[in-house]
């Protein structure tokens, strides 16, 4: 690798960028000119129409408003074009390399959109999504092939460099004979964090290429260590789609589960910065409520985590991890087959006189089988009576049909869903295994299992069912039920993504092979290089919960530090002054990450009224900014901080499993700096022998050198 000082290369693209800026402003004007003869001539064409709407009969009108229309539609093409016009002009392209094929050399610049001179009849710049973009990503100089669609390409890479281009100058100028550069990885990792997710074309792996570009894996599970960039992939990968299907595939066919409003809100700007719009996002409990059209009220995963964590009851974390085995869910199938051919006892009945046999009117029932209970009786009654009426040709009275109504009715065992479900430990014989959460509400352990014997019952109205490629965040937060639940529901292709070390509630949660097992047809993905933190924290995250499979890239920073402390007064005094140092630095977010929401409530109400810029995160908040956030791990979870605090990093505050993974998602979320306070003793987890002290901090160095 070499980085570009050679002055005359320098100048020959310093000369070829100003010449991009000058095509894009003149293309700019252009369109400006466009825009202003399209809003012209629907003016005019509006004024015609009103003053002559009194001698143009109806199919002229229609014809007058479609070509108004017409020309709606093509002034907004310009305008989106134009858009994207002038978000080049600051940053036109990333990359570029030079590529021979037929015996012709040629200069192909990469950027986060295409830019085709449309004056000048050339393409100046080429979308990253486009085919040809794929080589930048996927080789280094020499030979190289790409698929086109018309076929594959082959010709030879010669040149291949990196720039950072901002403000419309050069400020970093790289040439690579590796794939892409590291320097421009490690200047773009080195960087303070943004107001929410960016984008990464520039700097995208080539396993990342390869996981963005399946256009043809029904379902994608991506398990990726912490900070590998999955949800980075996922949202690129949404871009790409749209670009490559961009005729039958639009951003409202798009729709995203993720964990709570504030990740919704933090990576909602990755796809417009792509150039695209933002999609459509749901979390897992509204779903829910939809498809119960807001008849059962339940309590939240975030209640249940909490209830987990504050009471640690074993009776609980029994039911809860009964309702995950792959055997819950071949119970609940029998049971739904048991309902379904028990729950309606016909009999022989007669009705004006004329015998309807029994079999006749199970088999009705049995047909209907997808229609809400209610729907289905009365779609029984309405055929049955047609049937009378066909074969006696007799039409019943109304006292008839009544009485036909009543009686079809009766043969039904009324119970409500959830009567119906509660039955299901009744069945088998495990009563203790359902329990109500607090008001009378279900746990929200039931609340899938319920959904999905609904579904196997009378089916459910989902305004979803259109949706054409799903992507669900934070997998392993998810049940092989509420898997099941989403395998009926959606039919589309998935991208799934998430880490099973990073479970947030190990007792409700989810490999990539169950997912799997539940979705069929799935295809497995695994990333184990970490990006986010420097080497010294993903390394001393490791102790925490260690995965051999783990790779860190190799951008170093200061060591995390444990600090002990005499009081809980002391150790608060301590973290206001991290927020001090921090609030002093070039730094924009500091976290401060604790186990549950009472801890973190305590930890914002010592700093609060001394910073201005101080958030609280719960589970209703709606977005973070910059500054300081206090909040729980199971909040930060997808989040990533310049800088991490980790109170309370006590032996008796981190002991259980579950205890682990949120100590390990907390302080995997720190880029730059990790901090860890605690009284007493500290977890066992980062110091002793639950800490993975059998393969040290020197061993786990050793193995990814
Ligand atoms: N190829 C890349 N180039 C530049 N930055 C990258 C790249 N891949 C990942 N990153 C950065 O690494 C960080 C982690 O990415 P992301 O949040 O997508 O990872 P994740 O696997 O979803 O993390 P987690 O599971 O820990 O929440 C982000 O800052 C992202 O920009």
């Amino acid at each position: 690798m070499t980085t570009t000082n050679d002055q005359p290369q320098r100048d020959a693209e310093q000369y070829h960028l100003e010449n991009v800026l000058q095509r894009i402003s003149i293309n700019i004007a252009e369109l400006d000119e466009r825009l202003t003869a399209y809003a012209d001539d629907i003016q005019t064409q509006k004024e015609y129409l009103w003053n002559s709407r009194d001698e143009m009969d109806h199919i002229e009108k229609i014809s007058a408003r479609e070509s108004i229309q017409q020309a709606v539609m093509t002034g907004d093409n310009a305008l989106t074009r134009r858009h994207r016009l002038e978000k080049l002009k600051d940053s036109p392209y990333f990359g570029r390399f030079d590529f021979t094929r037929h015996g012709r050399q040629e200069p192909i610049y990469i950027g986060v959109h295409h830019f085709r001179d449309d004056m000048a009849g050339e393409n100046r710049v080429y979308d990253w999504r486009a085919p040809i973009a794929s080589l930048f990503y996927d080789y280094e100089t020499g030979p190289a092939v790409y698929e086109s669609p018309e076929g594959n390409v082959a010709g030879e890479i010669s040149l291949k460099r990196q720039f950072r281009i901002k403000g419309g100058a050069i400020e970093l100028m790289i040439d690579s004979a590796v794939h892409v550069v590291d320097d421009v990885l490690q200047d773009e990792l080195s960087r303070a964090s943004d107001e929410g997710m960016k984008n990464i074309v520039a700097t995208i792996q080539r396993d990342q290429n390869a996981i963005i570009r399946n256009d043809e894996a029904n379902a994608l599970i991506i398990q990726g260590v912490a900070g590998s960039g999955k949800t980075s992939i996922a949202l690129h990968r949404i871009a790409y789609l749209l670009y490559r299907f961009k005729d039958t595939l639009t951003s409202k066919d798009i729709l995203i589960i993720s964990p709570n409003r504030v990740f919704a809100n933090y990576i909602s700007n990755v796809l417009p910065e792509l150039g695209e719009e933002t999609v459509n996002e749901i979390g897992m409990e509204d779903l829910a409520n939809e498809l119960l059209e807001g008849t059962y009220r339940f309590e939240t995963f975030f209640e249940q985590t909490t209830a987990l964590l504050e009471k640690n009851d074993d009776v609980m974390k029994a039911r809860l991890r009964f309702k995950v085995s792959p055997a819950f869910l071949t119970q609940l199938d029998r049971y739904a087959a048991h309902v379904e051919a028990n729950r309606f006892v016909a009999e022989d009945l007669w009705i004006a006189r004329r015998l309807v046999p029994a079999w006749l009117l199970e088999e009705v029932f049995r047909k209907h089988r997808h229609l809400p209970t209610n729907e289905r009786l009365k779609q029984v009654s309405w055929e049955i009576e047609r049937k009378i009426g066909n074969q006696y040709n007799y039409d019943l009275e109304r006292e008839e049909r009544k009485e036909l109504k009543a009686a079809v009715k009766k043969m039904l065992q009324q119970t409500t869903l959830r009567e119906t479900y509660k039955g299901f430990y009744d069945w088998i014989e495990q009563p203790e295994m359902f329990k109500t959460a607090s008001r009378g509400r279900l746990e929200y352990a039931d609340v899938f299992p319920l959904i999905y014997l609904k579904i196997r019952l009378e089916g459910v109205q989902s305004s979803w069912r259109n949706v054409k490629h799903l992507l669900i965040d934070e997998m392993q937060d998810y049940t092989p039920v509420q898997y099941a639940v989403i395998g009926r529901l959606f039919s589309c292709k998935k991208t799934i993504l998430g880490d099973a070390y990073q479970s947030v509630n190990p007792y409700s949660a989810s490999k990539a092979e169950e997912i799997r097992q539940v979705l069929r047809q799935a295809l497995c993905v695994t990333l184990n290089k970490s990006y986010r933190s420097s080497i010294e924290i993903a390394h001393f995250a490791q102790r925490i919960a260690y995965n051999p499979d783990f790779e860190a890239i190799e951008r170093h920073g200061e060591p995390p530090s444990v600090e002990r402390y005499r009081s809980r007064k002391d150790e608060l005094a301590a973290i206001t002054d991290m927020a001090r140092v921090f609030s002093q630095s070039d730094h924009n977010t500091l976290g401060i990450v604790c186990k549950t929401q009472k801890q973190a409530r305590k930890v914002f109400d010592a700093l609060d009224g001394e910073f201005k810029r101080l958030q609280l995160l719960s589970e209703h908040s709606a977005a973070f900014g910059q500054g300081i956030v206090v909040c729980t791990a199971h909040m930060a979870k997808g989040l990533e901080f310049d800088r991490v605090v980790v109170p309370d990093a006590s032996e008796k505050n981190y002991t259980t499993d579950m205890e682990r993974n949120l100590l390990y998602v907390a302080c995997t979320r720190a880029m730059h700096r990790l901090t860890l306070t605690y009284i007493g003793q500290p977890s066992t987890f980062i110091t002793g022998e639950n800490a993975h002290s059998a393969v040290d901090a020197d061993q786990v160095n050793a193995l990814h050198q």
